[in-house]
């Protein structure tokens, strides 16, 4: 099957977007993970496709696949790809701003004057439940007002415990607290963390340094695609964790080796604000094995 693409990035965080909205293309969890191979495929940490919308008041629906071919919830510096994408191909009319539904809600993207796009990412939620988090056993450190979790990472005796902050942009983060992100064992610890047994639905791993109460730095391992150069949503739950454990205030900037992230949110049931840029790299087409 030949399919057209357009290879996107959002702060170095890196997309194949589809446009299906003329024709659903149905792709295999192998096919999404031909497309993301940087050897034999395009190369990218997700895939974004584009449909039409399901329903009345929404503009499009956004479906998001890891690299690892999995459908996830939610992705941050896709979503303002998405944007750019829908609105530069002329699929958004005049609009400037989008009502899009994902798979863990409603978001709002809109396209800023300077260029840089704004997402309405919804509000954070902390119900372990729902995040999923299974807590069982363990007992809540209080932290500056805020629950972290020991948790046990198996056998790398190094890495035996570390303190987690779990929470969910839509899907699940869990982040810790580094005195340098650049010397943080990301490589080592990321995967531990990512397929905890704790996580049902595996997790994010979130590696923040906070530089002052405006700023801090930020690695993240991501679930599905290992490390990234950036990653919204993490970058989103990193600020809210700073806020909720009192070390940050309500607007920040998130470094990431990507390029910088700004994260608003007033707390509460407040939705969370995420602006960055979004990039259009090349256009293509890839012959997909069946
Ligand atoms: N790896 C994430 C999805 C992509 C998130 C990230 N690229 C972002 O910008 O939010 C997950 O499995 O939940």
């Amino acid at each position: 099957m030949r399919i057209r693409f357009t290879k996107m990035q959002g702060a170095g965080n890196d997309f194949v977007v589809l446009d299906e909205t003329r024709q659903r293309l149905d792709l295999s969890a192998a096919q999404y993970r031909q497309l993301a191979d940087r050897h034999f495929g395009v190369g990218a940490d997700q895939i974004l496709s584009v449909r039409p919308a399901p329903a009345p008041g929404i503009d499009f629906e956004y479906v998001i696949h890891n690299a690892d071919g999995g459908e996830v919830e939610q992705c941050g510096n896709g979503a303002r790809c998405f944007a750019r994408f829908v609105v530069d191909k002329g699929l958004a009319g005049a609009r400037r701003s989008i009502k899009v539904k994902t798979l863990s809600g409603v978001i709002e993207p809109r396209l800023n004057e300077d260029g840089r796009i704004t997402v309405d990412m919804g509000p954070p939620v902390f119900e372990l439940a729902d995040i999923p988090f299974d807590a069982a056993g363990l007992s809540p450190h209080p932290f500056g007002g805020w629950q972290q979790w020991h948790i046990a990472l198996g056998t790398h005796a190094e890495y035996a415990l570390v303190h987690i902050a779990v929470l969910s942009m839509g899907n699940p983060h869990a982040v810790q607290l580094v005195d340098d992100v650049d010397a943080a064992p990301v490589a080592k610890v990321g995967p531990l963390v990512e397929n905890h047994n704790r996580f049902p639905k595996r997790v994010n791993a979130g590696f923040m340094q906070v530089v002052d109460r405006g700023r801090i730095k930020l690695r993240v391992w991501e679930r599905g695609a290992g490390e990234t150069l950036a990653c919204g949503t993490g970058a989103c739950a990193a600020v809210v964790a700073g806020i909720r454990l009192g070390k940050l205030d309500h607007r920040v900037d998130v470094e990431t080796r990507g390029g910088l992230l700004t994260i608003e949110w007033a707390g509460g049931a407040a939705p969370v604000y995420m602006t960055g840029p979004a990039v259009t790299v090349f256009e293509g087409e890839m012959e997909l094995q069946e």
